[in-house]
């Protein structure tokens, strides 16, 4: 319960509602493997307000261009050209730098302000995204789509890190000494796995619109995903007056929550291989799963869902590449499907092979391979196995009808 809730919750509760923050009376937080989790002490019912957290106390790329436009010499230009992301996550790893390097109480120089906030996030070590797996835990992935995303992952941060580490060297070598590809891994990490879209702030909250920028919510990122899960985001004044520092964003409940039981959030619908690379963790029997391929050095990428979306897309794509080869060749349709066919199953079973054999290597109880990297990486290749098996009892079935196309028409195929 709330009493025996560990210390930094507490000081993390008294610094959100000194700023005008609020969380359910009836709401705890509780340690757990991932970091935190939040259950209701009481029932809590349908309607109610869990969280609300003030806009002022958002971390938006505007907050953290200020704070390092305040500490950093001469960034104006620079920062210019940085990324929302880029801003943000040294904005985080300035909070670590600074108590390290700057700790002081009387240093002249600003302090960023979300300290508090940040102490209750998971420690580094909690965190399982690809960002922190071993060489040995990467290297599982291989045949997967994950692989390959995994690593472009790494790249891309890596140089964004490298970007931002340069800055930050123009004004102090010690700080830049602290501003570690760890401490960046990890604030990407928290950007990655608790940002909501800056879209959500508006007054018509909306949680797909292109131009919207990652913003972090303390409070309201507390609670973990179930999918599913009714919520509804309202955006509020918390004082008469309309200002922009006023308003306030609240997750509110849609479905009455039982006593000690969690409160949950939606994230939205996500596949495994999102999860994965973006929260480090992945749902069993994901109905969001999708199989991505991509017909030789095609760029075309098509998503095939647990339903069979996208099997079509494939097959016309096979088609015009098989017409192409045949140049000036005619060809019946019903033998151009059977060919269709046959190229993909063909394709299908190199897919599902290497997916088998990541399966297999994954369940080998060996490497530095964590335990729960390994069931996650077990729970997202059965998925993608799920879908495999859907594309070729599809192509089959395809197979048949176009066999029955090819007798209507009088003609006798053989294999
Ligand atoms: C926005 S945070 C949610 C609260 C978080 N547990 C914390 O400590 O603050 C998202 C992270 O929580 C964890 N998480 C959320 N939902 C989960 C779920 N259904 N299963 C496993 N882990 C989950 C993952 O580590 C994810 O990256």
């Amino acid at each position: 319960m709330a009493s025996n809730e560990p210390a930094s919750v507490r000081a993390f509760r008294e610094w959100f509602s000194a700023n005008g923050g609020s969380i359910h009376e009836d709401a705890y937080f509780e340690r757990e493997k991932s970091g935190m989790g939040v259950y209701a002490k009481k029932g809590i019912s349908s309607g109610q307000t869990i969280v609300s957290c003030p806009i002022s106390l958002a971390v938006t790329d505007q907050v953290a261009r200020d704070y390092l436009v305040a500490v950093l010499s001469d960034p104006h230009q620079v920062l210019e050209k940085w990324s929302s992301r880029e801003l943000i996550c040294s904005y985080i790893v300035m909070h670590w730098v600074s108590q390290e390097v700057d700790p002081e109480e009387n240093s002249s120089r600003p302090k960023p302000l979300h300290r508090p906030y940040l102490d209750i996030l998971p420690p580094a070590p909690n965190l399982k995204t690809p960002l922190q797996f071993t060489d040995a835990e990467i290297d599982l992935l291989k045949g997967t789509n994950l692989h390959g995303a995994a690593l472009d992952r790494i790249e891309e941060r890596s140089k964004e890190w490298k970007r931002c580490l340069s800055l930050i060297r123009e004004t102090s070598q010690k700080w830049a000494d602290a501003f570690t590809w760890e401490r960046y891994k990890t604030a990407a990490t928290y950007l990655s796995s608790r940002a909501f879209p800056s879209s959500l702030l508006s007054s018509s909250p909306s949680l797909s619109d292109p131009n919207s920028t990652p913003v972090l919510l303390p409070g309201v990122d507390s609670l973990n995903h179930s999918r599913g899960q009714p919520v509804s985001w309202v955006v509020s004044n918390l004082s008469n007056a309309p200002t922009e520092e006023r308003l306030a964003i609240s997750l509110v409940s849609r479905a009455d929550i039982h006593p000690n039981s969690e409160i949950l959030n939606n994230y939205g619908l996500k596949s495994n291989a999102e999860l994965i690379l973006g929260y480090g963790f992945a749902l069993p029997k994901n109905p969001e799963d999708t199989l991505v391929l991509k017909l030789g050095s095609s760029s075309v990428r098509h998503e095939i869902t647990r339903s069979g979306d996208g099997i079509e897309e494939v097959c016309q794509e096979l088609a015009l590449v098989l017409k192409q080869q045949l140049a000036e060749e005619s060809i019946e349709d019903w033998d151009l499907d059977l060919e269709v066919l046959d190229r993909f199953k063909e394709m299908m079973e190199v897919v599902s092979s290497k997916l088998y054999h990541a399966g297999a290597r994954v369940e080998e109880p060996e490497g530095d391979v964590q335990a729960d990297v390994r069931q996650m990486m077990l729970t997202y290749i059965a998925g993608q196995l799920d879908v495999s098996k859907v594309i070729l009892q599809s192509l089959d079935e395809r197979w048949q009808k176009a066999l029955q196309v090819a007798e209507e028409q009088g003609v006798e195929v053989e294999f």
